[in-house]
């Protein structure tokens, strides 16, 4: 059973993972990136491996250079690994075509990136709908799951805006709803608060908790402790090695959230924003 077939069953039995095993969302294997530049070989990753189980809620940090970018477009299929696998399910990304990585990108990876990445040209819910525009296949019912994900996340009175006549929280908020449109293995952050007031990542952060508490698979690079903190687990890289990999206790977690909150909430009765 591929990855898809296996990830769809699994939504049609509410059953399924109470009693089971969690399936792996993805499972890393002495990973290996190499770029080669003239006469300069840079090993960006040097055999990364880890699982990240469906409803994992992982935060990849790490210094500047350690990694993080060439890991997040390897997981997004943007490149293929030099050495190691990758595996989606059954499929190893490492064997794929180019073809079939742009084919599983486009249909089953949500990316949420720093700079929101919306078409400027296009309506809230035109660009939630990109991703299927891939498939060819926009009738009545995308429109309305398109519409549906705006609501959820909290634009259903934007729906005919453009990128331009929102702020930046609204269209990180178009870009996550757009990530989830095609009912991805995981959704992949690349800083998606970089960008955002202390107000407006509270924000955020909140529709990345409600997701994985849904049952969504989140990955997110994060330079930010205080982001990092509300995951369920840290994935630290040190020059192309993993260097370490903790999980953060429901209490840490929790008092990541309330801490922001307040911090939020004061910020708001000063006026500040
Ligand atoms: N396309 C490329 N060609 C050559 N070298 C590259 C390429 N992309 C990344 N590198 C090198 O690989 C190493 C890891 O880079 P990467 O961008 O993955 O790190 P990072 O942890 O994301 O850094 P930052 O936090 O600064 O974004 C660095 O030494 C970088 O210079």
């Amino acid at each position: 059973m591929s990855m898809t077939d296996a990830y769809r069953s699994s939504e049609a039995d509410p059953s399924a993972g109470a009693t089971t095993p969690k399936r792996l969302a993805t499972s890393i294997r002495n990973l290996q990136k190499h770029y080669v530049l003239r006469s300069e070989t840079v090993k960006a990753l040097r055999g990364v491996s880890f699982d990240v189980p469906e409803g994992d809620y992982v935060a990849i940090m790490g210094p500047s250079g350690s990694g993080k970018s060439t890991l997040l477009n390897l997981l997004g299929c943007l490149d293929k690994p030099t050495k190691g696998s990758l595996m989606l399910g059954d499929d190893d990304i490492a064997k794929m075509t180019d073809d079939e990585l742009a084919e599983i990108r486009s249909q089953r990876i949500g990316f949420v990136f720093q700079s929101y990445n919306l078409i400027q040209q296009l309506s809230v819910v035109e660009n939630i709908q990109v991703p299927l525009y891939y498939q060819g296949n926009i009738g009545a019912k995308e429109r309305a799951r398109s519409i549906e994900l705006a609501e959820r996340v909290g634009l259903g009175d934007r729906l005919d805006h453009r990128p331009t006549q929102l702020s930046g929280g609204q269209q990180q908020r178009v870009a996550i709803a757009r990530s989830l449109v095609n009912d991805p293995y995981f959704v992949l952050a690349d800083e998606p608060t970089g960008n955002l007031d202390s107000v407006t990542t509270e924000e955020i952060l909140s529709i990345f908790d409600q997701l994985n508490e849904e049952g969504r698979t989140i990955i997110l690079v994060t330079h930010e402790d205080f982001v990092a903190a509300r995951a369920k687990r840290v994935v630290r890289l040190k020059d192309g090695k993993l260097h370490k990999d903790e999980i953060n206790t429901e209490d840490s977690r929790n008092a990541a959230r309330d801490f922001q909150r307040k911090h939020v909430e004061q910020l708001l009765k000063e006026g500040d924003r």
